[in-house]
């Protein structure tokens, strides 16, 4: 169950930090300070905004977006646990998993030593108990905790990736850096894998790929808007890049048809090969951080 907007008000008291009910009536945690603005939904503990004083909001969002219970949110940073794209023994499933479509408990709110915002979100899926921290300040940093539960009976293995879009002004400009010594599996060209290009990523059409056994920091440049944008991480050794382009986007409800030249995904993940595997009581840390960079 959702927890209100009066029980979160009276629960965390803290400057630079209200609740309000958003679109579709989820409630959502606004952020606001001298050093940047945000919003979360306990819907998926989805970042749907972050925006640093003095730049342009960092994170696409598409404005088809369903906000509602059982949906996922087109755009910000869905979280994608514990399977990615289709559950390969249910394709009936949810796409990306549960974690995007329930209810996030908030478990803290602070500022942290920097003076940033700090907010801790958890939840339990299956035998899995994940916390979720998610840092406002002149970036964004997100950090996925996944504990097996000490009452699990066995080893259990998760796929997770954090599913962040990026606002870009034209896609057939950006440029994505970091990856180009990294092999890849192409979907959209039947699940093939490729060797390392040796080449930054341009797009000119549906770009589907799952970079493998990379750990690389990724910069995005977009020189129509004469802006980078930076996502490093850790303890993730896969990096998706997406954009649907014309058809795929056109094909998507809660995408509008014009809106893939604004985004790229650049998706910190452990998919495939590279899921994890934890033992009752073992955890694991997935971390992304976003920035804007000169
Ligand atoms: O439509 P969804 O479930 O949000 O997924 C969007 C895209 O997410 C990407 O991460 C996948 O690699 C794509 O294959 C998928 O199309």
């Amino acid at each position: 169950m959702q927890t209100s907007v009066d029980q979160l008000s009276s629960q965390f008291s803290l400057a630079g930090v209200s609740f309000a009910e958003g679109n579709g009536g989820l409630v959502k945690v606004v952020v606001h300070t001298d050093r940047c603005d945000g919003e979360i939904y306990l819907h998926g503990a989805h970042i749907t905004h972050f925006q640093p004083c003095g730049e342009s909001p960092v994170l696409w969002m598409s404005q088809k977006s369903a906000f509602a219970k059982g949906k996922a949110i087109r755009g910000g940073v869905p979280i994608c646990f514990p399977w990615f794209g289709p559950k390969a023994s249910d394709p009936s499933a949810p796409g990306h998993g549960y974690a995007r479509i329930r209810t996030w408990n908030l478990i803290a709110a602070e500022n942290n030593e920097d003076g940033d915002v700090q907010l801790a979100f958890s939840i339990t899926i299956d035998d899995f108990e994940l916390t979720y921290t998610v840092t406002f300040g002149r970036s964004l940093g997100m950090s996925l905790a996944v504990k097996l539960s000490d009452q699990a009976s066995e080893a259990a293995s998760f796929e997770e990736a954090l599913h962040t879009y990026l606002a870009v002004k034209d896609i057939h400009q950006v440029v994505i850096e970091g990856l180009e010594s990294a092999a890849y599996i192409d979907k959209v060209d039947g699940m093939k894998e490729k060797s390392a290009t040796d080449e930054s990523i341009q797009f000119s059409g549906e770009c589907d790929r799952v970079y493998l056994d990379t750990t690389s920091t990724c910069i995005l440049r977009d020189p129509a808007m004469a802006r980078s944008m930076q996502v490093s991480k850790s303890n993730s050794q896969c990096t998706v890049i997406w954009n649907p382009w014309i058809n795929k986007s056109a094909a998507m409800a809660d995408f509008g048809n014009d809106e893939w030249t604004s985004m790229a995904c650049i998706e910190t993940a452990n998919v495939g090969s590279y899921r994890r595997t934890l033992k009752p009581g073992e955890s694991h840390v997935m971390t992304a951080d976003v920035s804007v960079i000169p």
